[in-house]
């Protein structure tokens, strides 16, 4: 292979995308990484920092992959990770906010394994390097590459429990790559924005998150606030929560941010009964903008471990660049 060749890192944590029923008959288990098929003329080399079901992934394990990720940009052009699906967004949003963007970085994963008849795996991983080694994906950061779509970030979500096509998230994909007979075709529909990262020493913050429902009436909330260092509320609509809540937020005096529960579309705090979101913002909540709760869980995270209090805090989600 030519000394020009381009240089590949491909990191394996696990997930469908790694997994096979298990010898002992207790059902799917990460067992072996991915073979990349068909991808000539690249030079690539294989780490597996862990081999986890992605429910067992921690922001510990996400910081992890950031640091190995930025130890390889040095002498790698790409880095594509496998992942299991159900965390992905997570892993991809955390990294997208402590890497810079001139590293391409791709997620991705399966929904079927690999002694499936329709294993989607090897698609996806080949789709996934593609993307990653192509000179129009520079500087757009991480990125997840799933059923042929390329997504940002900030607004993949995984919108099914089973479907091969398992990801989406409104406004939908910035990008596509086909293949054609003369190759791959990736085409983006966006433009990258410029972002800063948050890179902490430590991830020493505890922050939790709370789901609202109809006839919530604040159940778990002042537990939650003792133990952890800021809440994200999944709230209902525009950012909205039942009246008994607003006394609680009132005083709060650590970080309480609101995400929505439904599926797309910002927090506006327009509502002023009680526990609308304008009386919730006015009590002294954040709003979360376009991200999921668990998005903002991870935003809010790395924020306190970097020291902000709840006015920086405030200020970043309000500005939402990043
Ligand atoms: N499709 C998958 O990868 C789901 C699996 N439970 C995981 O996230 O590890």
């Amino acid at each position: 292979m030519p000394a020009s060749a381009p240089r590949l890192a491909l990191i394996h944590t696990g997930g469908t995308i790694a997994s096979r029923p298990s010898p002992d008959g207790r059902g799917l288990t990460p067992q072996t990484p991915p073979e990349l098929p068909g991808l000539e003329g690249v030079r690539v080399s294989e780490f597996q920092p862990f081999n986890l079901p992605s429910p067992h992934v921690t922001p510990a394990h996400m910081r992890q992959l950031a640091q190995l990720i930025g130890e390889l940009a040095a002498d790698h052009d790409a880095v594509v990770v496998t992942h299991g699906t159900d965390t992905l967004e997570e892993t991809a949003f955390f990294l997208h906010l402590c890497l810079p963007a001139a590293v391409p970085v791709v997620l991705t994963g399966s929904m079927r394994h690999a002694e499936e008849v329709s294993w989607d795996g090897p698609g996806n991983l080949l789709d996934a390097a593609q993307v990653a080694l192509c000179p129009d994906t520079a500087g757009r950061g991480p990125l997840v590459v799933f059923g042929g779509d390329i997504f940002d970030a900030r607004t993949v979500t995984k919108v099914h429990t089973s479907a091969v096509d398992a990801f989406g998230g409104y406004p939908g994909p910035i990008g596509r790559i086909d293949r054609t007979p003369a190759g791959p075709q990736v085409r983006y529909f966006a433009t990258p924005e410029p972002r800063p990262t948050f890179r902490p020493d430590t991830l020493d913050r505890r922050v939790e998150i709370l789901y609202a429902y109809a006839g919530w009436q604040g159940e778990g909330y002042a537990e939650a606030l003792s133990r952890a260092d800021g809440l994200v509320i999944a709230a209902l609509g525009t950012g909205n929560l039942p009246p008994e809540l607003l006394p609680l937020i009132e005083a709060s005096d650590k970080p309480v941010v609101l995400a929505t529960r439904t599926h797309a579309g910002p927090i506006l705090p327009v509502y002023g009964y009680a526990g609308g979101g304008a009386t919730l913002v006015a009590a002294g909540a954040i709003p979360a903008s376009f991200l999921n709760a668990h998005k903002a869980r991870l935003l809010l995270l790395l924020l306190l471990s970097l020291g902000l209090g709840r006015e920086d805090v405030r200020r970043v989600f309000a500005e939402g660049v990043f």
